[in-house]
């Protein structure tokens, strides 16, 4: 089974508007609520990609309700550890640039963790375990090293999607699997990442640092790196229209995930997330089966090595 493990879900509110200008009222052409957090999001594109899943972490309140309602109508397994707050609500506004508010995290009961962690302790070899997004603020940021700890020591195969000090801490526990987009692996290292040259240096600075199986560089519109201890893998994507970019990373470790689960190649794999990611990054939602298959075609893998 895949577990993924959201501390933080949101419910997603989607505005759509011509401009946004601060300071004054704005009005909206459109609103949409989403399930959101970026294992969920996993989770989702894992259904899409026809791998079932098992959605942990806390949710509480109306907007927790609502999030497990729909995840169980869209046919997603939930198995959320209860909270007395609501769940947070994340505004996304799409304009000409995508501007995202995402709210802080409702607080989280050392009984409910212990529960969470109850949960983890019941992992088997075979299983994977996908820990992604922020960690709530009533939790201790090392959160993600004694979680996986415990999930590895079961022999689950790990992934880690994180940012800050939540990521630096749970790199410690050595994931099998890190997914930083450019942002978090300059934040990381302190550095600036210019091209792709600069994201293989620092995923191999990664990769050697912690001893981690796959470091999954993500770089939005220029697609991907891959860094095994057999060398780096460099992966352009197909050319489209951004419509939305939100979920595209969480896509991408979907992807990840089921080409991994059908014993593609590294080329294989590394094709794979990336037309998973793009095909979200096209899409109003998250990417359907057949675009990605289609797109996986498309996708450029250079040697970097
Ligand atoms: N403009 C684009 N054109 C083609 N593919 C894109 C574009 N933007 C994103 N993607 C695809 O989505 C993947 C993930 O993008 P990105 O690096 O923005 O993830 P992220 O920052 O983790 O996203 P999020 O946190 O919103 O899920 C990229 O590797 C690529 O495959
Ligand atoms: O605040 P976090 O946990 O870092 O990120 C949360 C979030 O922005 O990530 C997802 C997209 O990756 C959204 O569904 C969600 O709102």
């Amino acid at each position: 089974m895949i577990y993924t493990v959201t501390l933080n879900p949101a419910l997603d509110y989607i505005v759509s508007l011509d401009a946004l200008t601060t300071g004054s009222v704005n009005r909206a052409h459109t609103e949409q609520k989403e399930p959101g957090g970026k294992g969920i999001n996993v989770s989702r594109m894992l259904h899409n990609l026809g791998e079932q899943s098992t959605a942990l972490g806390f949710a509480g309140g109306f907007s927790g309700d609502w999030l497990t309602d729909r995840l169980t109508r869209e046919g997603i397994q939930t198995s959320f550890t209860p909270i007395e707050d609501d769940t947070r609500i994340n505004v996304k506004v799409k304009e000409q640039n995508e501007t995202e508010i995402n709210a802080p995290s409702p607080a989280i009961s050392e009984a409910a963790q212990a529960q969470l962690q109850d949960q983890l302790s019941r992992v088997t070899t075979g299983d994977t375990v996908v820990f992604a997004g922020s960690v709530p603020q009533t939790l201790p940021q090392n959160i993600y090293e004694t979680m996986i700890l415990e999930a590895k020591s079961k022999g689950a195969y790990i992934c880690l999607d994180a940012s800050g000090e939540a990521f630096q801490h749970g790199l410690k526990a050595v994931p099998d699997m890190a997914k930083p987009n450019q942002h978090e692996l300059e934040e990381l290292f302190n550095c600036e990442i210019r091209n792709i040259s600069d994201a293989a240096h620092y995923a191999e600075k990664l990769q050697t640092t912690y001893g981690i199986n796959h470091v999954l560089v993500s770089l939005a519109g220029e697609g991907a790196v891959l860094v095994t201890q057999d060398g780096a893998l460099h992966a352009r994507p197909p050319a489209g229209a951004l419509v939305n970019s939100v979920g595209a990373g969480d896509s991408s470790v979907a992807g990840f995930l089921a080409a991994q689960l059908a014993s593609a190649s590294v080329h294989g794999t590394l094709a794979y997330s990336v037309a998973s990611g793009s095909a979200t990054a096209f899409s109003d939602g998250f990417g359907a089966k057949a675009d990605v298959e289609k797109l996986a075609e498309e996708v450029k893998i250079t040697d970097l090595s």
